[in-house]
């Protein structure tokens, strides 16, 4: 059976080795070691999202205040790029797929999410470009992996371990 990161590398064109560039420095630190690239990020992210002119994904945000999902997400991003882990102090193991199971993630989901976001990066002038396409990356192959993932959760109840959310190898 093909694995959910097989089909993530399928479905999102990118190969598993470079989703995980990320990896290979610590981006956290390469980016001076503070949150501000990352907030600056999901800000510019989100301000997209929620202003979105296509209302069916907008509508997929809507249980949620912008600003919550701020911090959701740049703590996130700190503690999966090597910073300190904000997320998991706060809100628990990421568990992305269980995380997302409330919601549509579909090809054109993903499509759309990943369109705000490349647009984002390409306008946070705190991130440089080396990193912007070792992050869009890892985000095209997770956008993918969740989607996937979304499809699994409708048949069956456990999920498997992932490498999108932590950075130690998959048990
Ligand atoms: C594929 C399309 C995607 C859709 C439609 C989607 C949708 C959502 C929605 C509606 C939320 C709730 C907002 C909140 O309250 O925080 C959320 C949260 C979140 N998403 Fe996504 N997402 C997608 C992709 C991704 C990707 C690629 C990542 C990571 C690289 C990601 C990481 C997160 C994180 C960390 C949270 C916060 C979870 C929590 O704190 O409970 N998402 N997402």
């Amino acid at each position: 059976m093909q694995s959910l990161q097989d089909k993530a590398s399928e479905w999102s064109g990118v190969a598993a080795a470079d989703a995980f560039a990320i990896d290979e420095v610590n981006v956290f630190e390469a980016l001076g070691g503070t949150p501000q690239p990352f907030v600056d990020l999901s800000t510019n992210f989100y301000t997209r999202v929620y202003e979105d002119e296509e209302e069916w994904f907008r509508e997929i945000f809507s249980g949620s205040k912008k600003e919550d999902a701020i911090q959701n997400q740049y703590e996130f991003l700190v503690q999966r790029m090597g910073g300190p882990p904000l997320f998991s102090q706060r809100r628990g193991h990421p568990a992305l797929i269980g995380r997302h199971r409330p919601f549509p993630v579909t090809h054109r989901a993903a499509e759309r999410w990943l369109h705000h976001m490349q647009q984002a990066l390409e306008t946070t002038q705190s991130i440089n470009p080396d990193t912007k396409t070792k992050m869009m990356n890892f985000f095209r192959h997770t956008a993918y992996f969740l989607v996937a993932g979304n499809e699994m959760t409708r048949q069956t109840q456990s999920v498997p371990p992932c490498k999108h959310a932590t950075n130690k190898p998959a048990e």
